[in-house]
């Protein structure tokens, strides 16, 4: 295992020998990551200083308010990791179909899906936000097509986020656990400071946001009141809850010192003809490789999520993630309440 202090690039090039695979290529890639990485943490450190604050006036492809950031974090991810030439296509949660690197393929091996600015709603409020990323192969030598990204999120070859907070910090996962690195400014590199990051099996936090309690289906109802129910419930000890308004803050705390995070399917969901609210291949698909290699359970409450095979760019799903007895328990409640019907 590497050691602590290792450099991002450091410690790539150690899994690649200890896979017995030099990875060259994809050490690249993970630095074009680092470095989009620092250039959109060094942005937000900034905040009003470098403009970036408030509402960019418009839309995205799925009807969101899109923040300045939102398009800059965009831009300046994708102008980063076009350089590599190991890239066919990118897509993008701003974006509404997929970006073909310019005279990229039929070289480019790998495609990279993401969220470039996780936790929009925080920025303004200097909250936590952060960049969530997904890549997988292209192993079709045509011009990449929005389908070449629907692929189950058990394809994924590496999945990972920054988070942009009191530190910035680059968690990633190769399918061979989950390690994170924080952003050391004085010589603008990623050292190794999280190895080998472990959810732990059982907590006792939860993270939802309860103003939509009354939309919640039975099977989140019934987990949450037995929670807030406290030693005198069913439960039999007290529970704490955590909402940081943006799942990237929220799964790092899960993967720091567990918990549960749920992201449901809900009435007021439903009535809008939505299968969810996060985005399944740049969301749900590379939080999920993240938790299930730590250790954790990632689902839906019917499906895990990285056995789904997706039919859209854009594709919502519900989330259920975290400490493994935890999503077992909500997802028994699921099978539950649907054996009764
Ligand atoms: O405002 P709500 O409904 O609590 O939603 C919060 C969720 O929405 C998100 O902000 C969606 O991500 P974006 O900011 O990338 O759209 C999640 O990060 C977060 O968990
Ligand atoms: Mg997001
Ligand atoms: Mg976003």
């Amino acid at each position: 295992m590497s050691e602590l202090g290792t450099t991002l690039t450091q410690y790539i090039i150690e899994q690649g020998r200890a896979q017995n695979n030099s990875r060259g290529a994809f050490t690249a890639l993970l630095n074009d990551v680092a470095t989009a990485c620092k250039r959109l943490s060094n942005l937000v450190r900034l905040g009003e200083l470098a403009g970036v604050l408030g509402a960019a006036g418009q839309e995205n492809v799925q009807g969101e308010e899109q923040k300045k950031l939102d398009i800059i974090a965009n831009e300046v991810f994708i102008e980063s990791m076009e350089r590599s030439g190991l890239l066919a296509a990118i897509a993008s949660e701003e974006m509404d179909e997929h970006y073909p690197i310019p005279g990229r393929y039929p070289r480019g091996d790998y495609l990279l899906a993401f969220d470039p600015l996780d936790g929009s709603s925080n920025i303004d409020v200097n909250g936590a936000t952060g960049t969530i990323f997904s890549i997988t192969r292209h192993t079709d030598s045509s011009a990449p097509t929005d389908a070449d990204f629907l692929q189950a999120g058990n394809k994924q070859v590496c999945a990972g986020y920054c988070l942009y907070s009191s530190a910035s910090m680059l968690v990633i996962t190769t399918g061979h656990g989950v390690a994170g690195f924080t952003l050391d400014n004085s010589v603008g590199e990623f050292i190794l400071t999280h190895p080998d990051i472990k959810v732990p099996k059982e907590t006792s936090e939860y993270a939802i946001n309860s103003s939509y309690s009354r939309h919640w289906l039975a099977p989140e109802k019934r987990y949450v009141e037995e929670c807030n129910a406290g030693v005198d419930g069913p439960r039999e000890r007290n529970f704490n809850m955590r909402w940081a308004g943006a799942m990237v803050g929220d799964i790092h705390r899960i993967l720091c010192r567990g918990g549960i995070f749920m992201y449901p399917m809900d009435a007021k969901l439903e009535a809008a003809g939505k299968e969810g609210k996060l985005r399944l291949l740049y969301e749900a698909n590379p939080m999920g490789m993240l938790i299930e290699q730590a250790g954790g359970l990632a689902h839906t409450g019917t499906q895990r999520i990285l056995d789904i095979e997706p039919t859209s760019l854009h594709q919502r799903v519900p989330v259920i993630m975290g400490s493994a007895d935890e999503v077992e328990r909500v997802v028994r409640y699921h099978e539950e309440a649907s054996a009764k019907q």
